[in-house]
C-alpha cells in the first residue's frame, strides 16, 4: 500500500512511546518459539495447526477492500492468480461477470469443482437484496472462487484483470435483468448491458491472448414473434420491452466484435431460469416469499384471459449448456486488436422445451409450500411481458448434446427446500411465521427437518445446491475417511501467555502470520517460514497487552492495552500508525475488525466502532453489557455483531438498526447463557446462524437463529467453552475448552455427534485461531 494512502488513512498520532528494537528480547523470543520443554502448551498453535489439518479456511475475507481502492495490490493479485489457477489438463481459466449473480454463482462453482479457473467480477448493485449476493460470494469463496468487486464498466479494472491473468474465456452474465423494471429504470439497462458490454468487448479484443466470449442473451428478444417452437432463426426484430431491446442490441454488438477483431462469441438465449439462490424479483421467488408470508399475489392474464406460459428452465440444465457452450466455444483469431481470421459466431436457445403457464406454477408452488396463494387476476399490464415462450433446443442439442432433464414440478421442489433452508423456518411454528428477505439460515431449516418435518421418515439431504456442484459432502459413502491426527503438528513455548479467560491474546492473519500477546509484547510468528519478530513491547504503565486482532489486509494489527487504549501498528514497517483514546475507561479485552470499522469491547462494557479512516475515530457506542465484553465477532456480511460478556449476555446489534439514540440499540439481547460468553462463531455457510459457548456454570454451546433471535439448539459440553471455530469445507464446528477435561471437541452439524475429541492437555485451551491458508491435501493453495 502506498505510504500516503496509509497516512491520509491512518492518520499518525504522536505517542509516547517509542519501538526499541531489542536484540535481546528478539532472541529471548526466540529462544521462547524453539523451545520445546513446554511447561505451557501453546494451546492456540495446537489448535490452529490442527485446524489447519482439518482443511480449514481462514474465516477472513479475502477480497479486502480495507484501507484502499476495491482492487490492486499485491495481495489482490495474489487472489485473483490462485482463483484462476487451473487444476485439470486442458482446463481453462474463465473471467465470470455477474459471478454473485443467480446463474454466474452456479455456473462459477460448476467451473471450478471440474477443475478450471475462475475469477468472478460483480458489482453488487442493489436490484434486489445485495445480501444475497454476498451470500453466494461467500459460497463461491469457500470453493477458492474470488470475486473482485467491481463494474464492467470499469475499463481500467478489467485491463487490470487481464493484465493478470491470461483469461482463455469469459462467461459474460452481468447484466441488468428483468422485463418490467426497465420502465422504471431505462438507464441502468443501457449502462450494464450495452456500455458494460461494449467496455469488456473492447478489452477482450485487445486481450493478448483474446479469449473466447460466451454470454447471456434471453429468450426474450423474441419479442413478439409467435412461430411456436421459438428457433434461432426465428424474427427477433420487434422487443417488447427495453430489456429484450438491449439484449437484442447486444447480439448485434457482439457479432460486430466477431466481425472485426476475430472474437470468439456464443450469445446463450436463456429461458426463463430458476432454481435454487435464484433472483428473488423473479415471479416464482417473489410468489413463494408471498405466500408463505400470506400476502396476495398478482397472477397476470394476456388477451381474451388466456393464460400467460412460460418455457421456465431449470438452472442445473442452463449450467450445463453454459458449459457446453464454453467447451465448444472455438479460439478468437485476432492478436493486437486485429482480426487474423474467421472465429465462431454463435447463438443457442437454452431452454426447457416444455412451457408451464402461470397458474400451473403457482399451484405447484402451492402444493410444495402446502399452502395457498392469494390470487389476484389481473390484464397484463402492457410493461413489456410477451404472452408465452417456448425454446427449439435442437441447435444446442446439435452442438454440445445439451438436454434439459428437469421440469417445472421437480425444479420447484428443490427451489423451495433450498428457499426454506435459506430464509429460516421458525420451528414449531405455523408455516407463516417464515422470515422472508433474510439472509442464509439452514440451520434453522436442518433442525426442523430432523425434529417436525420428518417425524416418521428420515430427512432427505437439505439441498443448498444442486449435488453435481456443491462440494458440500452429502453422499457419505463416497467420502474418503478423514485422519484427524491426536498430536499437535507443532508445539511452541509461550512462557508468558497471560492465562486470563477474559482475553483475546491471539490471531491468524490473512497473510498466514500468527499474532500473539506474551504479557507486554506481541510477537509476530510466520507460518509461511517459521520466522519469528516483534511488533512492539508496551511499558509497565500501558500494558499488558489485552487483546490483538489482524486487520483483513493481514499487515495491519490492532492492539487493545490495559490502559484502554488501542494501537493500530502496521506488521511490515514495523511502525506504529496511531492510538486510539477515549473510547473506553478500562482494558480492551476484545477487539473486532468489520472492514475500516475497528469494534473494540472494555472491561467497562461499552462497545465502539470506531472509523480507522478518520481523525475522529468513535462512529457508534453500544451500550449493553453490565460487565466485561470478552468476545465480539461480526458476521461475514458486516451487518451484525455479536458480543459476549462477563454478565453472561450475548446481544447481537444490526449496524442498521443500532443508533446511539435508540435506548435499547441491540437487535437481540440472548440471556440463555448462564455464564460469561466468550466463544462466538458465524457460521460460514448460514449468515444468520452464530455459535456461542458459556464458561463456568454454563458449558452449554449454543445456536441462535440471530435475525429471529431463536435459540435453535444447546449442547452441554461438560466443561468451559473456551473458543469456537466453523470448518468452511465440512458442516463441523470444532471447540476447546477448559475446566473440567481441557478438550478439543469436533461436532458433526447439526447433529452435534462428537467427531473426535482431543484430550490430554493440562491447561486450558484459551484461545483458537484458524490458519488462512487451505489444506493442500484439496488442492487449492498451499
Ligand atoms: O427468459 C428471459 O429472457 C427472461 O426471463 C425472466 O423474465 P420473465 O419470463 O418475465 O420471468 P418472471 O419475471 O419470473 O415472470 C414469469 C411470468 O410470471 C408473470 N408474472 C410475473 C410477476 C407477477 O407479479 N405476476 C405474474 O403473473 C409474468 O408475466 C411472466 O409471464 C427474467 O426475469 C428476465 O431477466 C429474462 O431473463
Amino acid at each position: 500500500m502506498p505510504s500516503a494512502l496509509e497516512d491520509e488513512l491512518f492518520p499518525s498520532t504522536p505517542g509516547k512511546f517509542k519501538i526499541e528494537r531489542s536484540h535481546g528480547m528478539n532472541r529471548q523470543f526466540h529462544r521462547c518459539f524453539a523451545s520445546t520443554s513446554t511447561m505451557f502448551l501453546w494451546a492456540l498453535f495446537l489448535i490452529a495447526l490442527t485446524a489447519s489439518y482439518l482443511s480449514f479456511q481462514s474465516f477472513v475475507d479475502s477480497g479486502s477492500r480495507y484501507f484502499s481502492a476495491s482492487w490492486g495490490g499485491i495481495q489482490w493479485e495474489k487472489q485473483v492468480r490462485n482463483s484462476a489457477q487451473i487444476h485439470r489438463s486442458g482446463g481453462m481459466s474463465v473471467l465470470v461477470t455477474g459471478a454473485a449473480g443467480f446463474v454466474g454463482t452456479h455456473v462459477s462453482l460448476a467451473l471450478k469443482k471440474r477443475g478450471d479457473g475462475v475469477v468472478g467480477i460483480d458489482n453488487f448493485n442493489s436490484y434486489y437484496d445485495p445480501s444475497l449476493k454476498k451470500a453466494r460470494r461467500s459460497l463461491l469463496k469457500s470453493h477458492g472462487v474470488f470475486i473482485v468487486e467491481g463494474d464492467i464498466n470499469d475499463n481500467r479494472l478489467l485491463d487490470k484483470l487481464f493484465d493478470t491473468v491470461a483469461f482463455t474465456h469469459v462467461m459474460h452474465l452481468a447484466a441488468q435483468a428483468g422485463v418490467r423494471y426497465a420502465m422504471e429504470n431505462p438507464h441502468s439497462y443501457v449502462h450494464s448491458n450495452i456500455a458494460g458490454l461494449v467496455t469488456l468487448l473492447e478489452v477482450c479484443k485487445t486481450a493478448n491472448p483474446q479469449p473466447s466470449i460466451v454470454w447471456a442473451s434471453s429468450s426474450s428478444v423474441y419479442g413478439l414473434n409467435d412461430n411456436v417452437p421459438f428457433s434461432e432463426s426465428d424474427r427477433t426484430d420487434q422487443p417488447a420491452s427495453l430489456y429484450a431491446a438491449t439484449k437484442k442490441a447486444g447480439e448485434e454488438i457482439t457479432h460486430t466484435y466477431n466481425h472485426i477483431y476475430g472474437l470468439s462469441v456464443t450469445g446463450l438465449r436463456f429461458f426463463t431460469v430458476y432454481g435454487p439462490w435464484g433472483r428473488p424479483d423473479m415471479a416464482y421467488f417473489s410468489f413463494t416469499r408471498n405466500i408463505l408470508q400470506g400476502k396476495p399475489i398478482t397472477i397476470y392474464r394476456g388477451k381474451n384471459r388466456v393464460d400467460l406460459a412460460r418455457d421456465f428452465t431449470y438452472i442445473d440444465d442452463i449450467v450445463k449448456g453454459c458449459l457446453g457452450s464454453l467447451d465448444t466455444s472455438g479460439k478468437s483469431t485476432g492478436s493486437g486488436g486485429k482480426k487474423r481470421g474467421p472465429a465462431p459466431y454463435r447463438i443457442f436457445n437454452l431452454g426447457n422445451t416444455s412451457p408451464v403457464t402461470v397458474p400451473t406454477l403457482v399451484s405447484i408452488l402451492e402444493r410444495h409450500l402446502k399452502m395457498k396463494a392469494k390470487k389476484n387476476f389481473v390484464d397484463m399490464p402492457g410493461n413489456g411481458d410477451v404472452p408465452f415462450t417456448h425454446a427449439n433446443i435442437s441447435l444446442a442439442r446439435r452442438e454440445f448434446g445439451y438436454k434439459p432433464t428437469t421440469d417445472l414440478q421437480t425444479g420447484l421442489r428443490k427451489f423451495v427446500r433450498w428457499y426454506l433452508s435459506y430464509y429460516g423456518y421458525n420451528h414449531g411454528k405455523p408455516l407463516d411465521r417464515f422470515i422472508p428477505n433474510r439472509s442464509a439460515m439452514d440451520f434453522d431449516f436442518a433442525h426442523f427437518m430432523l425434529t417436525e418435518a420428518f417425524k416418521n421418515k428420515p430427512p432427505g439431504p437439505v439441498e443448498l445446491l444442486p449435488r453435481e456442484f456443491s462440494s458440500l459432502p452429502q453422499d457419505k459413502q463416497a467420502k474418503p475417511r478423514r485422519h484427524i491426527p491426536q498430536t499437535s503438528e507443532r508445539t511452541l513455548d509461550a512462557p508468558d501467555l497471560v492465562d486470563d479467560y477474559y482475553l483475546n491474546l491471539l490471531d491468524w492473519g490473512s497473510c498466514n502470520v500468527i499474532a500473539i500477546a506474551l504479557a507486554n509484547t506481541v510477537y509476530l510468528w510466520d507460518a509461511t517460514n517459521g520466522s519469528t519478530s516483534e511488533v512492539a513491547t508496551f511499558e509497565d504503565e500501558v500494558g499488558p497487552v489485552t487483546s490483538v486482532s489482524w486487520a483483513p489486509d493481514g499487515r495491519h494489527i490492532a492492539i487493545g492495552l490495559d490502559n484502554s487504549e488501542v494501537q493500530l501498528w502496521d506488521s511490515t514497517a514495523n511502525k506504529r500508525l496511531r492510538t486510539l483514546r477515549g473510547c473506553h475507561r478500562s482494558r480492551v479485552g476484545s477487539i473486532a475488525w468489520n472492514n475500516h470499522i475497528l469494534t473494540t469491547g472494555g472491561m467497562d462494557g461499552c462497545i465502539v466502532n470506531n472509523d480507522v479512516r478518520v481523525r475522529s475515530h468513535i462512529v457508534e457506542t453500544y451500550r449493553g453489557h453490565k460487565q466485561e465484553v470478552c468476545g465480539l465477532k461480526w458476521s461475514a456480511s458486516g451487518q451484525q455483531l455479536a458480543s459476549g460478556g462477563n454478565d453472561n449476555l450475548l446481544p447481537i446489534w444490526d449496524r442498521s438498526v443500532a443508533s446511539s439514540n435508540s435506548p435499547t440499540q441491540w437487535l437481540h439481547r440472548l440471556e440463555d447463557h448462564t455464564a460469561a460468553v466468550k466463544a462466538l462463531a458465524w457460521c460460514p455457510f448460514q449468515g444468520n446462524l452464530l455459535a456461542s459457548g458459556g464458561g463456568g456454570g454454563d458449558r452449554c454451546i449454543k445456536f441462535w437463529n440471530t435475525h429471529t433471535g431463536a435459540c435453535l439448539n444447546s449442547v452441554d459440553t461438560g466443561s468451559h467453552v473456551c473458543a469456537l471455530l466453523w470448518n468452511k469445507n465440512e458442516r463441523e464446528l470444532l471447540s476447546s475448552h477448559g475446566f473440567t477435561q481441557n478438550q478439543l471437541t469436533l461436532w458433526k452439524y447439526p447433529s452435534m455427534a462428537k467427531v473426535a475429541e482431543l484430550t490430554g492437555h493440562t491447561s486450558r485451551v484459551l484461545y483458537m485461531a484458524q490458519s488462512p491458508v487451505l489444506d493442500p491435501a484439496h488442492n487449492e493453495e498451499t
